[in-house]
């Protein structure tokens, strides 16, 4: 008998079930390895963190060539669990889970499941799974999924917990295989295509899959196909597609795919059914089907109280469906051996074969006789068939999506690569820090990640980033799609207007994709996050008080509302603007700004906009970043703290302070909260970033009217078509809408109650080439500019001046690098003698008050445009802070 060696190191015997000593112990096969607390987190944060422990990465055995149907298919697990969610009803509901080959599925009843009303599905092998056991609660984290469950019993906690990691285990076991087979035929130079396979492989449903995936990868190539390519270059495209190790959201996607196929297959067959009033297999087929599931055929029996009995749950539904084909005949491997033995020790939510009485499923009985009401209820079937093919469709357009995106950081590196032979011969060595580097000098340091504080504790509230979450209206749904075209249609300004300034940046952005950050992050799981510092290539030369400035990027529309008289139409383009500020996250989601250091400073005047804006950092614990703007047409204010959460795999950034405007010409006081921003995949190449939640928007000066807007969070069948959706109503006093308006954050809004319905706000296109240079719109490349005639008003402080900043921008990335160690040093012992002397940082230009609602709140004290013009920064006192 084969072994193999579990990610622990002991040997694990291949036919061995791995639920053995399931009840007195925790999961064996892959305990918990980290824990989220560590001896150095606050002990503030610790009491509930220190509760989580994330299961171990199940790192499966790439090389070995075992053919994967010798691992068992872990038995079917399935029962209800309560699930989070966020809004609406935000709590915990109960939800029917169905956890089948790696695959959890989920419905708000059995009966849904039975009836195919998926609500949800995720890979659980993709996932990075959390556990608190105190709580009975299981984190799974997909990146662009994420699922908060709590098990009502501690037994059944374990149960799930055991079942999960078996399937995980099964899963990544699978997709190993799948993976070295591409890699062999890449490097042996057997082809990739599907033809060229393996048998084994090809029945493997999962791997005609992914040989679909590869296909389209060697699609992309043409020519020459991996045979043709010299052994160099085949090494190459290995150590690529090793890189980007888990080609998590393309495969998700098409397992999302599957399933849906599976499910479009059983609605033919019931439309044939109902239709043709032929059955879909004959009774030889369904007796085979039964018999094979050791079960006889036989006419269900009522009982006394009607109900028919017997078959709480026997077969899934794909399976009494007679759809176990062979890739899948693990399942009934499955049901005769690990899923019936284990079961019988794991009680109520795993069905024991004891409990089936032996006739046929009332639902494939239900299925055979003809049914009365065919009409109405081919429609429906007609009707969801619609759907799950529109589902189809938009699950495989992401994956094009992702694919086109692979190619573009393709082109990328050729980019570079070229550029780089061509200056290599006077370059000494610009060598970025490898993984191994990041992970060593980097992880200590104190540099802020994200420079924000992380959060407090799993229960807090704060977060649940639900699969479904923010579901908006079908009625609003269909708005979009026509607020969308409408946009679409919409003139842009296409032509960028002179305005002087640089249109592009002294150099391209490093190639980030090598670094570890995994390290990083693993390594600082339960750390307080806003801790923990990172390599200069993944910085973009734009700091985190300059990006604040970045949301006034379209403060035409605070013009606009100003000039405006009517005040619903006035609160439509604040409500733009409160949108428009997350535009630009839609092409930053490679590099994370600089964190500003205490008492770091900036200014930005734009003539041509007709504001002056200035921003400092006005606190380090927590990081909290203030900023001021004036212009003729409004003020705005606001201090942007934020606590941030990871889960694993994703991260979500949970802004705390609200955004202040006033519009002089009307006496209004807006004031609004942000909403949530997830940066998914935050450890691979597929990084993207979601916002979602509410903003409510007031005026503190008048009850006339308020605004309401819905940041959707993207439903879980990863369409494109909902992403980015924002929804927004004006709602008078009495709660009535005035105005609708909607769109996508990163292309535009559109009112249709306007007296003449049209398009609020489009972004600017971006400039040519703006994936080599940080995803910067044309507003964000001049942000750091620095010109000579501005060089001698600032005052010292100001980030255009800090050097390790101008370093990146000029690609210097090692200087950078050396030169922001020091800076922080520098920090760390200034705030070392502060803290000695008992003293207090004090900031410059802002000062603390406390709100209406009571909340503290940093306002400008007025001084810096003063300073600036008399006695100058030259002539007064600075901060040294680099
Ligand atoms: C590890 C690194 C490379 C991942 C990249 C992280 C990037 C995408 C993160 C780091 C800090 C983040 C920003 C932090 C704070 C805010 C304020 C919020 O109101 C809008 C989103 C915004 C502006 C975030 C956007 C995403 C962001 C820029």
């Amino acid at each position: 008998m084969e072994s193999f060696q579990n990610p622990y190191g002991s040997p694990l015997n291949r036919s061995q079930s791995l639920m053995s000593g399931l009840e007195k112990t925790p999961p064996t096969c892959n305990k918990p390895t980290h824990s989220r607390s560590s001896s150095t987190a606050s002990s503030r944060h610790s009491r509930n963190i220190k509760d989580w422990e994330v299961m171990d990465d199940l790192q499966v055995d790439m090389t070995s060539g075992d053919n994967p149907q010798d691992m068992p298919v872990p038995g079917i697990c399935e029962g209800y669990l309560l699930k989070r969610r966020k809004w609406p009803l935000k709590g915990w509901h109960k939800r029917y889970f169905v956890l089948e080959t790696g695959i959890l599925r989920y419905s708000k009843t059995q009966q849904d499941i039975t009836r195919g009303k998926l609500h949800g599905s995720l890979d659980v092998s993709l996932a990075v799974m959390s556990i608190n056991k105190k709580s009975n609660r299981i984190d799974l984290d997909a990146g662009d999924i994420l699922y908060h469950i709590k098990a009502k019993s501690h037994d059944l906690f374990y149960i799930w917990v055991t079942k999960l990691s078996a399937h995980r285990m099964f899963k990544k076991n699978e997709a190993a295989h799948v993976h070295n087979g591409f890699l062999q035929a890449l490097t042996q130079g057997t082809g990739g295509t599907g033809q060229s396979q393996t048998n084994d492989m090809q029945d493997v449903s999962s791997y005609q899959l992914y040989h679909g995936a590869t296909g389209s990868y060697t699609g992309e190539m043409a020519t020459p196909t991996p045979s043709e390519f010299p052994p160099g270059v085949n090494r190459k495209v290995s150590a690529w597609l090793q890189q980007t190790r888990d080609p998590d959201s393309c495969a998700q996607e098409l397992n999302r795919c599957q399933l849906d196929l599976s499910e479009l297959n059983r609605l033919v067959q019931k439309l044939q059914m109902l239709e043709g009033g032929q059955q879909a297999f004959s009774n030889g087929e369904l007796q085979r089907i039964i018999s094979m599931q050791n079960l006889s055929l036989e006419k269900p029996k009522k009982s006394r109280s009607g109900k028919i009995w017997g078959h709480s749950r026997t077969l899934s539904r794909v399976e009494a469906l007679g759809m176990v084909r062979q890739p899948f005949r693990g399942i009934t491997k499955s049901l005769s051996s690990s899923h019936l033995n284990s079961s019988s020790q794991l009680g109520a939510s795993v069905p024991s074969i004891s409990d089936y009485t032996p006739s046929i499923p009332d639902y494939v009985y239900s299925q055979l006789s003809p049914s009365t009401n065919t009409s109405l209820e081919g429609k429906k079937i007609q009707q969801e068939f619609c759907a799950v093919s529109q589902r189809v469709h938009a699950s495989l357009k992401s994956v094009h999506e992702a694919l086109a995106q692979e190619r573009l950081r393709l082109q990328d590196t050729y980019h570079q690569s070229t550029a780089l032979a061509e200056t290599s011969s006077g370059d000494q060595s610009r060598r970025t820090p490898s993984v191994t580097d990041s992970a060593a000098e980097y992880f200590d340091a104190s540099d802020d990640v994200l420079n924000g504080s992380s959060s407090e504790s799993g229960e807090s509230g704060l977060s649940d980033g639900t699969t479904t979450n923010s579901e908006p209206e079908e009625g609003h749904a269909s708005a979009t799609r026509e607020y969308r075209a409408s946009i679409s249609k919409a003139p842009s300004s296409a032509v960028p207007k002179n305005t002087g300034r640089r249109c592009t940046l002294p150099a391209r952005c490093p190639d980030n994709a090598h670094v570890g950050l995994m390290q990083i992050l693993y390594n600082n799981i339960g750390k307080d996050l806003s801790r923990v510092s990172m390599p200069a290539a993944l910085n973009e030369p734009v700091n985190l008080i300059q990006r604040l400035c970045e949301e006034l990027e379209y403060s035409e529309l605070l013009d606009t509302a100003n000039n405006t008289q009517d005040p619903y139409q006035r609160m439509v383009y604040i409500g733009a603007f409160a949108i428009s500020g997350y535009a630009t996250a839609h092409y930053r989601n490679r590099y994370k700004p600089f964190n500003p250091l205490l008492g770091e400073t900036y200014e930005c005047h734009r003539e041509d906009k007709g504001f002056r804006f200035i921003s400092e950092q006005v606190c380090h614990h927590p990081p909290i970043s203030a900023c001021h703007a004036d212009s003729d047409n409004f003020s705005l204010w606001q201090d942007q703290r934020w606590k941030n959460k990871f889960w694993g795999k994703s991260l979500e950034i949970m802004p705390t302070g609200m955004v202040n405007v006033t519009l002089p010409r009307f006496g209004d006081h807006y004031e609004w909260n942000k909403v949530v921003t997830c940066v998914h995949n935050v450890l691979s190449q597929q990084r993207y970033l979601e916002h979602y939640g509410e903003v409510v928007i007031r005026n503190l000066n008048s009850n006339a009217c308020t605004c309401k807007i819905t940041f959707v969070k993207s439903r879980y069948w990863g369409s494109d078509t909902n992403k980015n959706e924002v929804q927004g109503t004006v709602l008078d006093q009495t709660g009535s809408v005035i105005h609708r308006f909607g769109g996508l954050w990163h292309e535009g809004i559109f009112c249709d109650t306007f007296p003449t319905p049209q398009c609020v706000w489009k972004p600017n296109p971006q400039p040519k080439d703006y994936y080599l240079y940080y995803g910067f719109s044309n507003f964000a490349l001049e942000l750091n500019e620095l010109t000579p005639d501005l060089k001698p008003l600032l005052p010292p402080t100001d980030s255009r001046l800090r050097p390790d900043q101008r370093m990146l921008e000029e690609g210097r990335v090692d200087d950078c690098d050396k030169f922001k160690e020091e800076v922080e040093e520098r920090q760390r012992e200034r705030r070392k003698q502060l803290a000695k002397r008992g003293e207090e940082h004090i900031p410059r230009f802002f000062k603390k008050a406390v709100d209406s609602c009571g909340r503290d709140v940093w306002l400008t004290n007025g001084t810096y445009w003063k300073i600036r013009e008399n006695p100058g920064f030259a002539n007064s006192k600075n901060l040294e802070l680099w």
